[in-house]
């Protein structure tokens, strides 16, 4: 172990050297750890699981589940990311027993036989295995429903590529304001060829999701051209008071109001009350359809309340959900730190915030899996100091965790963070020569920087990161809407600074090798409906371009409690990312 990476002993008592490093523990049926394989000759699966993390009743559940035709034709978008300049990630990593690592001194070690099967999933788990359903692994109040991923089209345009940040003028919608680059676009449709199977399919999952009549997607995703969404009436209002101090960062909190003047940050004003299209409610507090459009057809009021995570939450309002949020992430990370042996402030960089903990699992002596955690808070919020917290719950299973911080704004640029968090991961493949595969795990702003570290070109950091898995949670991986917004204020970016730092636009086509880091797009059923259509347009564009790709849709859960059940090892998320793991080992 590099000598900047020896163990500060901070340990307490919990994991301190005591338990040898195990290896991560049979947790799913042989059936259910098929979940989310890569089909035979590496063709990226889709499945589109929706799950809750408490028992449920079943449902109904299908029984096949088709594969995307290996014939798809790509996106227009994806093969406008196919020719970015940026190449993509090529991960030569060898897996063989006894391989040496290319870039550790060590030789690998033995490849542990996958975990055996013991027993029935844990109470909530929800895993199905693609084309398994029904069968004995998959049992009723494990599953709740198995949907396909839609083939959405409306947002596979082309873009322009301007440097002038876009413009809301008063009273217009934001699709008003990029006239002058919107009206060339022809929107592109990107349809794969749709095969009977896959409509009969549609017609099975209508008949067994009853909540998602008609609608092969997430709910709260939009068709093309139309969204036709659920969602809760109720959405709070925001108060006018400042919310609290937080950590590591201003203050974020979505203004009720748009009445902005026009800013060089690519803001501009709207109609004070931009009306969103009518929508047919039903009583307060009861299931309702509304009619909304695309981003671009919005008023800043609405894009503003879709960019605003706090404001979908059921469980408080807007500023007790992230204030709640901050206090729970930041003990949780205390606690973990007060029972973990831990190297904290680990220097990647000369700059301040260039800085990373790592927790070590009880016996770090061998070879061990990493979760590396990238932290949200839309990119101007939290810190690493709040991002221990799911540490306990991997620990015990011999992973170590390791949380990467970097110069939020306005302090920090987000193509200087993209580049942090790039080099962080370089910096831990050449010092630390134990690490057996990385898993990436980010939230909401951080899954967008975990995103982003998936389509490097590595080759200008000499090392090439042994990424196995990525997570992404609730994040944005299209950050043009933004523009428009209040969370642009701090970011300051121009329409090129967006797109250039979308992962949605940078998406490289998956070479066999990379096919191997499945990548986990998960996103909560209490997000708003543009989170929702940002995680599913992104998995489906990973997923055109041979990424092995699974959505998950979190029941539920919001934005903020999606990432803060880490911390719980019963949480199904947190036994995804197990199984994950230990499938990947
Ligand atoms: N994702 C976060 C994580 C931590 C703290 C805040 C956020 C927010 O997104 C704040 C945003 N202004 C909101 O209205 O929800």
């Amino acid at each position: 172990m590099s000598s900047v990476l020896r163990e500060q002993e901070s340990a307490g008592p919990a994991t301190a050297g005591s338990s040898p490093a195990q290896p991560i523990p049979p947790r799913l049926t042989s059936s259910q750890r098929t979940w989310g394989r890569r089909s035979p000759g590496g063709r990226a699966t889709r499945s589109v699981v929706r799950c809750r993390p408490a028992v449920a009743p079943l449902q109904r559940c299908s029984t096949s589940a088709p594969t995307r035709p290996s014939t798809a034709a790509p996106s227009p978008r994806t093969a406008a990311a196919r020719s970015h300049p940026r190449p993509g990630p090529a991960l030569p990593v060898p897996r063989s027993p006894g391989a040496r690592h290319p870039l550790t001194a060590d030789p690998a070690p033995p490849i542990p036989a996958p975990p055996t099967p013991s027993g029935p999933a844990p109470a909530g788990t929800w895993i199905c295995p693609r084309g398994r359903l029904g069968e004995p692994g998959c049992t009723p109040g494990t599953v709740r429903q198995l949907m396909f991923a839609p083939l959405l089209t409306d947002r596979l345009t082309d873009r322009p590529t301007d440097s002038q940040p876009a413009r809301a003028p008063p009273g217009r919608p934001i699709r008003d304001s990029l006239a002058s680059t919107d009206r060339r676009r022809r929107p592109i449709r990107a349809e794969l060829p749709r095969s009977a199977d896959q409509s009969e399919r549609r017609r099975e999952i209508s008949h067994f999701s009853p909540r998602s009549r008609g609608a092969s997607r997430l709910p709260g995703v939009p068709r093309a051209g139309l969204l036709r969404h659920r969602l809760d009436r109720g959405v709070r209002g925001l108060s006018s008071r400042p919310g609290p101090a937080c950590p590591g960062g201003q203050w974020l909190r979505a203004r009720p109001g748009p009445t902005r003047p026009p800013e060089a940050n690519g803001r501009g004003t709207a109609p004070p009350s931009a009306p969103t299209r009518p929508g047919r409610q039903r009583q307060r507090g009861r299931v309702i359809e509304e009619e909304m459009g695309r981003w671009q057809d919005m008023g800043l009021e609405e894009l503003e309340k879709q960019y605003s995570p706090s404001r979908w939450s059921r469980r408080m309002d807007s500023e007790s959900v992230i204030q709640a949020h901050i206090d729970v992430m930041t003990a949780g990370t205390q606690k973990a730190q007060a029972a973990a042996r831990t190297s904290l402030h680990v220097p990647y960089g000369d700059g301040d915030g260039e800085k990373l903990d790592i927790y070590f699992p009880g016996d770090s002596s061998e070879t061990f899996p990493v979760f590396v955690y990238i932290h949200g808070g839309y990119w101007q919020c939290l810190s690493k100091d709040a991002s221990g917290f799911a540490a306990p719950a991997l620990l015990s299973q011999g992973i170590a965790v390791v949380a990467i911080g970097y110069d939020i704004a306005p302090k920090g640029h987000i193509d200087a963070m993209v580049l942090q968090v790039r080099r962080s991961l370089a910096f831990l493949v050449k010092q630390y020569h134990r690490i057996r595969g990385i898993y990436l795990c980010g939230h909401s702003a951080g899954a967008h920087l975990a995103a982003m570290v998936l389509s490097t070109d590595w080759t200008e950091f000499g090392v090439v990161p042994d990424i196995r898995g990525a997570v992404l949670v609730s994040g944005v991986y299209d950050l043009e809407p933004l523009l428009h917004t209040y969370v642009n204020d701090a970011l300051n970016m121009s329409l090129e600074v967006a797109q250039r730092n979308s992962p949605i636009l940078c998406i490289t086509q998956a070479v066999p090798v990379a096919a191997s880091c499945e990548v986990l797009v998960a996103v909560a059923q209490h997000d708003s409906p543009e989170f929702r259509r940002q995680s599913q347009e992104y998995s489906q564009a990973l997923r055109l371009a041979g990424w092995s790709v699974s959505l998950l849709d979190l029941a539920s859960v919001d934005h903020f409690d999606i990432i803060e059940k880490l911390s719980e090892e019963t949480y199904v998320l947190t036994q995804v990312i197990l199984n994950m793991i230990a499938r990947a080992c």
